[in-house]
This record gives structure tokens, C-alpha cells and sequence, in this order.
């Protein structure tokens, strides 16, 4: 009998690192003898409707899947993978284009190597032979490699196509493009796939090309209501999938590939602690008594644990009201990384709210259980087509995304033709706005250690660089502090963000910043936020800050006003809110006299409080607010030690949420005189 020659499909995966809802593997389990697509494409319930790209991709043939994931040299330090330590990587340290830092930094590289781990796992629970090979290198050079070395001996096998699905980041893109040139020199099939991981599927976009994407997200979601009606159906979760092939080509040289999670995980994090300190002179230490935000590993799993568990407690249909929490699990739904990285689709969230929507599966004793759409369930679907809309600007706009003057890259005039815009302040050298390079060096690692001196900031930066996560409401703070306050270049802010976040995604990254250093989208430019008001609005007992600067814990907030009475002292809380506030009594008391971060902050902000003529309760409608008096904010914000520009505070608005709050702030009684 004549041997039959492996005839074999290369799946090279990126940011869809899951089995189900995948259309490439749902595409190659259609292949298989065993499995069948469970539905047919015209069945009525659009859950389990066969909305597969299938029919239009699927004409290769193929006996054998080898599915790989390329840890791509330029976005992840390799040289952890080097199988004789004391060689040197040919390649050059993964780090930023402009400050320098790594481009993964530990938390993702740990919840990556998780994820992928998972997906291995689950491809070899199959029982079909399944599996996942795991490579180091260029995309480009690894696809290369793999063909060269099965056309070396047809014995091996032989490539009839190379799949992966697409991605919209600049150098996704040129990778999709090299892939492809190689898959064409050596003569093989090559197929790009939606990855049908987002909210809309590309399929069904209001537009026929992108060049057609409104500037604005509020006209683009218009577009689309009623968002519930818009997700396509997910993809059937394979339960067979094509063998590996027999002959596996190994990692080239000088690397080696890891057996075991732990070590993947070694060889990712040990290069990063060549140095610890991130050059910092004090690192932002893990606290006491406090839990990181986001305590969860990556994987497809542990994505749909997740998922299940927001339905289940209710945390999905109270979404709306406690979103811009900072503190816990629950407050957001903390998909974001598993969204990221692939291991969950927005349309399996969609599927799971869908579900208790309509009273089916968990949550049977919850409110809104099969009463439809919730206000919760609502606000997560319009967050998710924030992140689809953020992905369509990357594919609009490109390398803009990443450039210093942003989507608005043309020069914007004044009133007497002068040029607009605006000096930022450069780590090595001056921006142009009379600015000390080296002092912003020293501004940039205070912000990284959580040392600026403004209380919200200082406990955003510390969470983020220990847990990877923080809330987007401080995220937002972060960005404009950054920006705005310290006018310092924003890509170094977002760059930092890259590295640290566990959630990190390209297009949700570089868009947020933008939008809030004002040179993205935001229809209205220009906003800034008041660290101190949103502290007051969002963190108005401390507790936040007081997690996270542990140093601040002995700030007692409130005093004694009658038996059994207390009310907040607002002086303390402005305290906790900026340190240098606090009287020299309390600093000694604390330790902290003579303390860099307390006396000489960054940025002092104006924010003055005091009783409101007429009595009000303090409350501000939005669930923000006094607690207990009421306040009145006044004055314009300063920045310290390099001239920093003035900040004003036009409206305190989460990204994204242009439409929905009134262009005055309701909470009547926080005002900064600031705003316009
Ligand atoms: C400066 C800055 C940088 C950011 N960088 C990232 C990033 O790298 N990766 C990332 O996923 N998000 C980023 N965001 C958006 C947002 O902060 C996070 O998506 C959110 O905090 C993640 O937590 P969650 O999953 O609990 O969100 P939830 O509040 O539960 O929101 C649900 C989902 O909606 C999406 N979403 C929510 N808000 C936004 C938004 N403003 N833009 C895009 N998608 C959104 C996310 O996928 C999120 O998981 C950034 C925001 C800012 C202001």
C-alpha cells in the first residue's frame, strides 16, 4: 500500500487564542470525517446559527492541522529563550520606540503564556492528536522556516496552506503581508480570516470602506442601534480537529522551546528581571491587606469562568452603576485581557447576557432575570462597541496611532494664522517649550513609582505596576495627569501602559490615549480632568487611595462632631487627596516631613472646598460627591518644578461616555471653577 504523503495546513495563530468561536478551527473540524457542522446555516435561532466564513475561505485541502503561535521578537523579549544562555539573541531587545521600555512587560507575558498553555491543553484533550507548537522569532522567518523544511523532504509532508486570521496593528499588518510573500514563494495557498472576535463582525459594518468611519464613536454606535440585534451567531466549539503531523520541524537555533508552563513562564519573565526596579529607585512595593483587581490567569477557561460568574452574581445587570468603581473584583467585568489576547469573543458575551436576558441558563432568582435587556447588560454592549470602534480607527488610521500629534496630525492654526501645536516635554531632549529634558527623565519615574504626589494618580500607577490592572476611570486620570498636568509626551505614557497592563491591547491603548491627551477622536478637545474632583466624585472615602499608598493609611478622615456623630474632615480628605496639604503636624505624625512625593509634588491642583450658600446635602447626582458637606471647587490647578501649563477642567467624563452625560455637571454642589 502506497504511504499517503501528510498533506498539512499551517495555522499560525496570533490574538485568537481559544477553540471556540474560532473560525479557523471551526473551518478545519469541518474538514474532519467525524465532526459536522451541528447546525445548519439557516437554522432559526440565531445563537447556534452556522455564520461561518467557511464556504468563502474553505477550498484547501489538508490532512493534517499544525496549529503554531509565534512569540514575535519585536513585541516579547526572547533571549529567556536561548538554549545556551550565554549566547546573544540575534535579535534586538523587544523595547518601545521612545521611552525605552519593554514592550511586555511581566503581567501579560505571564497571562499570554497561561492562555496558551490552556489552548494546548484543550487541543490535546480532543484525543485526536491534536495540538499546539509553540515558536520564537519573526513571524515572517518562522513561516519560512516551516516551509523550507518540509519541501527539504516530501516524506515529511508537505504544506498546503498557510491560514492565520487578521489584525488590524500596524505591524500585524506587515507580518500579514510577509507571510503571505513567503506562502506565495513557495508556492502555497495563503488565507487571511476575520478573527470574528469583536461586537460587529466586519461583515455587517455600516460602511464600504473605512476611509467612510465617522470621527465621532456617538455617530458610529447611531449607526448601529439597537446594538442587542447586531452580534452575529457564535461558532460551534470543534470536538475534532486534524491530527498534528507525524514530522514536526524543531525551533531553529540558537533557541529551545520550553515543556512546561512554569518554564514557559521562566523563560518569558527572566530577561525582565535583569532589572527589577524597571530602573526605578523605588519600585512601587505590593501593600498590605489589599487584592489585586484583576487576580485572574489567562486562558479560555478561565475566560468563560469568569463570564459565567458575572452572569450568575448579578455583577453584569448592576454594570452600569458600579463601573466606575476602582476597588474589587466586580465593579467591571474585568474581560478586557481575555478580549485581548482572544481567549473570549465579544459576541460570547453578548450570547451569555442574551441568555439571562431572555431567562435561560443561570441568575434564575436575580433581578431582570428573562426580562430582557438591563441597563447593566446595555452599558457593557455599548463599552464592547467602544473597543470595536477603537480597532476600526487603527484600521482608518494607522501609524497615526502611534504618532506624537495624533489623528489630528494637521497643524492646527490660531487666530492669526500662528501654529497651534502643542510643545511636549521629551525625556532626551527638549520639546521645544523651554522645557529641562532631565527634569522630565526624574517627573517620568516619579509617575512611574507612584510618586507624584497626587493621591488618585499615586494609587493608579502603584496598583498598575503590581497587578497589572487599574479601573479605566483611573486610567483616564493617569492618561490626563500625564498629558495635561505634566504636559510630558503621551506615547511615553502609553508606551508604559503597553508594557505593564495585563490587558494590553493595541488599538484600545493607543485610541484611549489619544482621546485623553487630546489629539484622538474626542469631538471635544481639549478636556482635562481634575485628579482631585475625581477623586471626590470617585474614591470620596479614601479607600482606594489609602489601598494603595499605604502611606497615607494613618490619615484618620473623620472627626467627632456630636455624641455618636461624625462627619469627614474635608481638610484631611484634601490631605489624602494631595499630601503636601497635609499640616506639618500630620506629616511628622506620618513619617512623611521632608518626604520628596509629599512636599515637593508635581502638580499641586486647585481645589478648594467650602460650604455652598443655600445648605445643599453635598450629593452629587451621580453617585460621586461630598460626603457629608458640601464643596466647592475653585481656582486653576498649577503644575510644579518645570512651568507647567495651567489645567482646567471642562468636564470629568469617562471615554467614551461623550453622549450620555450633559455637558453640565449635574452633581451640583463639585464644581471646579475650572471648567468652562
Ligand atoms: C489611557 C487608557 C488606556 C487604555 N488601554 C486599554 C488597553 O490597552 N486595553 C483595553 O482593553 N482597554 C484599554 N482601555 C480601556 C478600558 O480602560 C479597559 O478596557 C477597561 O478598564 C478594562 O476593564 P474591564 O474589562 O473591567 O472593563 P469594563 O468596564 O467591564 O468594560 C467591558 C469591556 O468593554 C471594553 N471597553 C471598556 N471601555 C473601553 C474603552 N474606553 N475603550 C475600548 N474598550 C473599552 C473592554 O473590552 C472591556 O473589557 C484604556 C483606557 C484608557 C483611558
Amino acid at each position: 500500500m502506497s504511504k499517503v504523503q501528510p498533506r498539512i495546513l499551517l495555522y499560525i495563530l496570533r490574538r485568537d487564542i481559544r477553540l471556540s468561536d474560532n473560525p479557523i478551527f471551526h473551518a478545519a473540524s469541518l474538514k474532519t470525517s467525524r465532526s459536522k457542522p451541528s447546525t445548519t446555516p439557516t437554522s432559526p435561532d440565531r445563537r447556534h446559527r452556522d455564520d461561518s466564513l467557511f464556504s468563502a475561505y474553505g477550498d484547501t485541502s489538508f490532512t493534517h492541522l499544525l496549529p503554531v503561535y509565534v512569540f514575535s521578537a519585536n513585541q516579547i523579549e526572547i533571549s529567556g529563550f536561548l538554549s545556551n544562555q550565554s549566547e546573544t539573541s540575534p535579535y534586538p531587545e523587544a523595547r518601545s520606540d521612545v521611552a525605552r521600555v519593554w514592550r511586555t512587560g511581566p503581567h501579560r507575558a505571564k497571562f499570554i503564556a497561561q492562555g496558551l498553555w490552556s489552548l494546548k491543553e484543550r487541543l490535546q484533550e480532543l484525543n485526536c492528536g491534536s495540538g499546539l507548537e509553540l515558536r520564537v522569532g519573526r513571524v515572517r522567518e518562522v513561516v519560512s522556516n516551516i516551509l523550507d523544511w518540509y519541501s527539504k523532504d516530501e516524506n515529511d509532508g508537505e504544506i498546503s496552506g498557510v491560514w492565520m486570521t487578521d489584525d488590524d496593528g500596524t505591524e500585524e499588518k506587515e507580518d500579514e503581508r510577509l507571510v503571505k510573500k513567503v506562502a506565495e514563494q513557495h508556492d502555497v495557498d495563503f488565507k487571511l480570516w476575520k478573527d470574528e472576535k469583536f461586537y460587529i463582525d466586519d461583515r455587517d459594518l455600516p460602511y464600504k470602506h473605512i476611509s467612510e468611519l465617522s470621527g465621532v464613536y456617538t455617530t458610529y454606535r447611531k449607526g448601529l442601534e439597537p446594538l442587542r440585534d447586531r452580534p452575529r451567531a457564535c461558532l460551534p466549539t470543534p470536538t475534532h480537529l486534524p491530527p498534528l503531523p507525524p514530522h514536526i520541524p524543531p525551533q531553529e537555533q540558537p533557541f529551545s522551546i520550553p515543556s512546561s508552563l512554569d518554564e514557559l513562564k521562566k523563560v518569558l519573565i527572566t530577561p525582565l528581571e535583569k532589572d527589577p526596579t524597571y530602573t526605578l529607585t523605588e519600585p512601587p512595593k505590593w501593600p498590605t491587606d489589599v487584592q489585586s483587581a484583576h487576580p485572574f490567569s489567562g486562558g479560555e477557561n478561565s475566560a468563560q469562568n469568569r463570564l459565567s460568574h458575572l452572569i450568575s452574581s448579578g455583577a453584569m445587570s448592576s454594570y452600569k452603576a458600579t463601573r466606575n468603581g476602582m476597588l474589587g473584583l466586580d465593579f467591571s467585568t474585568k474581560l478586557s485581557a481575555f478580549l485581548a489576547q482572544g481567549h473570549l469573543t465579544a459576541r460570547q458575551i453578548h450570547w451569555a447576557m442574551s441568555e439571562f436576558e431572555a431567562g435561560r441558563g443561570p441568575g434564575r432568582c436575580l433581578e431582570g432575570y428573562g426580562k430582557g435587556e438591563n441597563e447593566g447588560t446595555a452599558a457593557v454592549r455599548f463599552e464592547l462597541l467602544w473597543r470595536d470602534y477603537m480597532r476600526l480607527c487603527l484600521r482608518k488610521y494607522g501609524y497615526k496611532m502611534f504618532s506624537l500629534n495624533g489623528i489630528q496630525s494637521c497643524d492646527k492654526k490660531g487666530q492669526n494664522g500662528e501654529s497651534q501645536k502643542k510643545r511636549w516635554k521629551q525625556l532626551h531632549k527638549s520639546g521645544g517649550a523651554g522645557d529641562d529634558p532631565n527634569k522630565t527623565l526624574e517627573a517620568y519615574s516619579r509617575f512611574r513609582s507612584g510618586r507624584t504626589g497626587v493621591g488618585l494618580i499615586d494609587a493608579s500607577n502603584r496598583e498598575l505596576f503590581v497587578t497589572g490592572y487599574t479601573s479605566n476611570r483611573a486610567r483616564q486620570n493617569v492618561a490626563s495627569f500625564l498629558s495635561s498636568h505634566l504636559n510630558i509626551d503621551w506615547r511615553i505614557g502609553a508606551e508604559w501602559y503597553e508594557c505593564f497592563l495585563i490587558d494590553y491591547d493595541v488599538a484600545s491603548n493607543w485610541g484611549n490615549w489619544q482621546y485623553v491627551a487630546g489629539v484622538g477622536n474626542d469631538p471635544r478637545q481639549g478636556r482635562v480632568f481634575n485628579p482631585v474632583k475625581q477623586a471626590l466624585d470617585y474614591d470620596k472615602h479614601g479607600e482606594y487611595i489609602k489601598s494603595w499608598v499605604p502611606e497615607l493609611r494613618g490619615i484618620k478622615l473623620t472627626r467627632t462632631i456630636g455624641p455618636g456623630r461624625e462627619e469627614v474632615d474635608q481638610q484631611k480628605l484634601m490631605g489624602l487627596y494631595q499630601p503636601w496639604k497635609l499640616s506639618d503636624w500630620e506629616k511628622d505624625n506620618l513619617g512623611l516631613k521632608g518626604v520628596e512625593w509629599v512636599e515637593q509634588p508635581l502638580a499641586r491642583i486647585n481645589f478648594q472646598v467650602g460650604r455652598v450658600r443655600g445648605g445643599h446635602d453635598g450629593r452629587s447626582k451621580r453617585g460621586g460627591g461630598g460626603g457629608g458637606g458640601s464643596w466647592r471647587g475653585r481656582g486653576r490647578g498649577q503644575s510644579q518644578g518645570q512651568g507647567q501649563g495651567q489645567c482646567s477642567e471642562r468636564n470629568f467624563k469617562r471615554t467614551g461616555d461623550a453622549e450620555k452625560w450633559p455637558r453640565k455637571e449635574e452633581g451640583p454642589t463639585i464644581v471646579s471653577s475650572e471648567r468652562t
